[in-house]
């Protein structure tokens, strides 16, 4: 991986997966920067990673190549407003927030500057986490990729071909962790309501969600359709389940619930 200066403007729960997935990988801890307004997360970011710390953006950014933009996107204009204040000729930006698109962006920081748009997720916390990136055709290759291998330190990373294709990775893969979270919930809640404890149920729900995504990852020659069939004995108890599921329109559910985290990232364009 090329060695370049990176500045996180923002140092929460996304930018620490970075950081660490980063240096774990050999990244040189004395090119990472991390500001935050607040001190504690940068002390423990310093004390884990011994990156570079300050509590002023201007400071991380003119010390830096690349500047990653971590904050939460209500902040955004502000924080790239106040960036704008200083010269910002030769940097290039990364955005990891949902809902502000490139233009957007490159208006708040008021130049046509290098940007690439990410869309990671929390499990980029353990290294498992998906990433799908976007960068206008007048993006450098090699800011392409040093982004991209940036974002492969904390798991997979995908390329879209368009801007609005980012939305769907959000839909998708961004916000799709808590979908998995909240069925997980479920199901835990009902075994307990059956009279199971907590303890186990929990145990038999993560138990069967790990071995699930497993066979999913490990088969990737197989349809999910085809692994669904596998579990499916004819006549059997999955086969009620499934029924059930499907005469509730399990599938409407979920297109319906992805439809809603798109309308949201396309809305917070314009609110934010
Ligand atoms: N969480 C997720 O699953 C995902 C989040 N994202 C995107 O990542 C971005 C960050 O999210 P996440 O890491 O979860 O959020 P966090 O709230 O954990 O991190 C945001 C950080 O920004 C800091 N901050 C606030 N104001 C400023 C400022 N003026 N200058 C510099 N830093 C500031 C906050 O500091 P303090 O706490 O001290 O106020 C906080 O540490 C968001 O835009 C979100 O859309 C993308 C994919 C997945
Ligand atoms: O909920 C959100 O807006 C962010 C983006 C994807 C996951 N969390």
């Amino acid at each position: 991986m090329q060695q370049r200066r990176i500045a996180f403007i923002g140092a929460g729960n996304m930018t620490a997966a970075i950081i660490s997935g980063l240096v774990n990988s050999g990244y040189p801890s004395n090119l990472i920067t991390a500001s935050n307004p607040s001190p504690q997360k940068l002390d423990k970011l310093a004390e884990r990673h011994g990156i570079n710390t300050t509590q002023d953006n201007h400071h991380a950014v003119a010390e830096s190549d690349v500047i990653v933009l971590a904050v939460k996107p209500q902040l955004m204009e502000q924080v790239c407003q106040d960036l704008a204040k200083q010269s910002l000729a030769g940097k290039v930006f990364v955005s990891i927030a949902a809902g502000i698109n490139s233009e957007r962006l490159l208006d708040m920081l008021g130049g046509h500057y290098p940007l690439i748009r990410t869309m990671p997720n929390t499990p980029s916390l353990l290294s498992k986490g998906m990433t799908g990136l976007f960068a206008q055709d007048s993006v450098d290759e090699s800011d392409k990729t040093f982004v991209f291998d940036m974002m492969s330190s904390v798991g997979e990373a995908i390329w879209v071909k368009k801007e609005s294709d980012i939305d769907i990775v959000i839909a998708t893969a961004g916000s799709s962790p808590a979908y998995f979270f909240l069925f997980l919930e479920a199901m835990q809640n009902h075994a307990m309501a059956l009279g199971m404890d907590k303890n186990t149920s929990r145990k038999l729900v993560q138990q069967a969600m790990l071995g699930a995504a497993e066979m999913v990852c490990h088969n990737e020659d197989l349809e999910l359709s085809e692994l669904r069939a596998q579990v499916t004995s004819k006549g059997g108890t999955t086969a009620k389940a499934i029924e059930s599921f499907q005469s509730d329109q399990l599938t409407d559910l979920v297109a319906k619930a992805m439809d809603a985290a798109i309308k949201r990232a396309q809305q917070m364009t314009q609110q934010f």
